[in-house]
C-alpha cells in the first residue's frame, strides 16, 4: 500500500535581536539572536512517487528553485543518505506552498528544509527525535534548527545552537514585504565592507531584550529591538529607510529590518492596533505588500496525513 502523502506547517522567523560578530574561519560571522517564529506559514506535503520533483506554489513561487538547489530537496537528499536509500532515487515529490516571502529574511527555504525533514520522518517511519533531525538541519542552513523549534529561541554559533526562552503573552507584528529580495551573504558580506569603511553602531548586550519578552511588555520590547545587519540590508536598498520610517509614522512602536532583509517587522501594542497600523503603512506605498502576524507560534508541525488547504493568510495590497 503506497503511504499515505504528510503535511508540516512550518513558520517564518523575525529576529528580534542580531548580534553579528566578526567573521570566522569558515565564512561564518559568530551571532548572538533571539528568534521568534511567526504566523506566517509555508506547507510542504511529501508524497510517494517514481517521478521525483517539486512543485512550487503560493507566494514567490516563481523566484523557488525546483531543482537541486532547493534547500528542501537537499533536505530529501541528506535524510535518504542518512537511512541508507538512494539520495538520487529517493522516490519522494514534494509540494510546497510558500506563505513565507522568498528572500526575504524570514527564514523561508530553512522552514522548507525543516519542514521536510519531520514530513520524510513521519513517511518513511525513521523515528528520529528533534535533536537527530535540527543536527541533520543544521547542515543544510544556520536557520534549520530553529525552524524546527518555533516559539523564542536565543541563538549562539552560527544561529544553530539554540535554548528556549521565555516569552510571556503574544506579540503582535505588521510585515511590509518589499518588490525584490535580498541574498543573505551579500548582506553579511556588505556589514564586514560597512566595518571596515567605518563603525557602524552594534547592538547591546542582549540580557535586557530577554527581560522585556519575560516581561510581556510590547512597549519595553520595542526599546529594545536591534539588528547588526539592519545597516548593511539599508546599505543595499537605500528605501528600507523609508519603510521604516512610514511604519512608525503609521503608529507602530518600532520597525525592524528582519534578519538580512529586505522584509521589515514592526511591533505593534496589540492585535487592534496592528491592523490599523497595517492598513496606514499600506497606503503610504512603500512596500509591495503588508501583513499582520503574531508571534511566538509553535515549529514545523505535522497538519494531518493529507494534503491540506492553507487559508489565505490576511494581506493588504499597496
Ligand atoms: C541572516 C539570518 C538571520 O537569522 O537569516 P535570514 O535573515 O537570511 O533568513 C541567518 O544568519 C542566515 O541563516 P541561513 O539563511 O540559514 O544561512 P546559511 O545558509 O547557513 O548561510 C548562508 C550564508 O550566509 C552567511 N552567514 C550565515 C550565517 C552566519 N552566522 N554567518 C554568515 O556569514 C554566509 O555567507 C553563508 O554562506
Ligand atoms: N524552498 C525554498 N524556498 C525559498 N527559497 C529557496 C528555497 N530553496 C532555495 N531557495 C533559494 O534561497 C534563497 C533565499 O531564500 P529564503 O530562504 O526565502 O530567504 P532568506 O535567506 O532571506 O530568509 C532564494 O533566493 C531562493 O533562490
Amino acid at each position: 500500500m503506497v503511504p499515505t502523502p504528510i503535511t508540516v506547517r512550518v513558520p517564518a522567523k523575525v529576529n528580534l535581536h542580531l548580534s553579528v560578530g566578526d567573521a570566522r574561519p569558515d565564512g561564518y560571522h559568530e551571532l548572538v539572536t533571539v528568534f521568534q517564529a511567526l504566523s506566517m506559514t509555508d506547507e510542504v506535503t511529501v508524497l510517494v512517487a517514481e517521478e521525483p520533483g517539486i512543485d512550487v506554489h503560493g507566494e514567490g513561487a516563481d523566484s523557488v528553485p525546483t531543482g537541486a538547489s532547493n534547500l528542501a530537496w537537499k533536505a530529501v537528499q541528506l535524510l535518504a543518505e542518512h537511512s541508507g536509500r538512494d539520495p538520487e532515487e529517493p522516490g519522494v515529490r514534494l509540494s510546497i506552498n510558500k506563505g513565507i516571502p522568498v528572500a526575504g529574511g524570514m527564514a523561508g527555504g530553512s522552514a522548507d528544509a525543516a519542514a521536510t525533514l519531520l514530513a520524510l520522518n513521519q513517511l518513511w517511519r525513521l523515528e528520529l527525535g528533534r535533536d537527530d533531525l535540527s543536527e541533520l538541519g543544521a547542515k543544510l542552513g544556520s536557520d534549520v534548527p530553529f525552524s524546527l523549534q518555533g516559539g523564542t529561541a536565543l541563538g549562539t554559533g552560527r544561529g544553530e545552537r539554540l535554548v528556549p526562552v521565555l516569552a510571556r503573552h503574544t506579540f503582535h507584528w505588521v510585515i511590509a514585504l518589499d518588490r525584490r529580495g535580498l541574498s543573505t551573504p551579500a548582506v553579511y558580506t556588505e556589514l564586514d565592507r560597512l566595518r571596515e569603511e567605518s563603525r557602524p553602531n552594534r547592538v547591546g548586550e542582549v540580557e535586557p531584550l530577554l527581560e522585556a519578552l519575560a516581561s510581556g511588555d510590547p512597549r519595553q520590547l520595542a526599546l529594545l529591538l536591534g539588528n547588526d545587519l539592519q545597516a548593511a540590508a539599508v546599505s543595499l536598498r537605500p528605501g528600507l529607510r523609508r519603510t521604516l520610517r512610514a511604519g512608525v509614522q503609521a503608529g507602530a512602536l518600532a520597525g525592524i529590518v528582519s534578519g538580512s532583509g529586505p522584509t521589515c517587522a514592526f511591533l505593534c501594542t496589540d492585535a487592534d492596533a496592528a491592523v490599523r497600523v497595517a492598513a496606514e503603512l499600506s497606503g503610504a506605498g512603500v512596500c509591495r505588500t503588508v501583513r499582520v502576524a503574531h508571534g511566538p507560534v509553535p515549529g514545523a508541525k505535522l497538519v494531518s496525513e493529507e494534503p491540506a488547504h492553507r487559508p489565505t493568510p490576511p494581506q493588504v495590497h499597496a
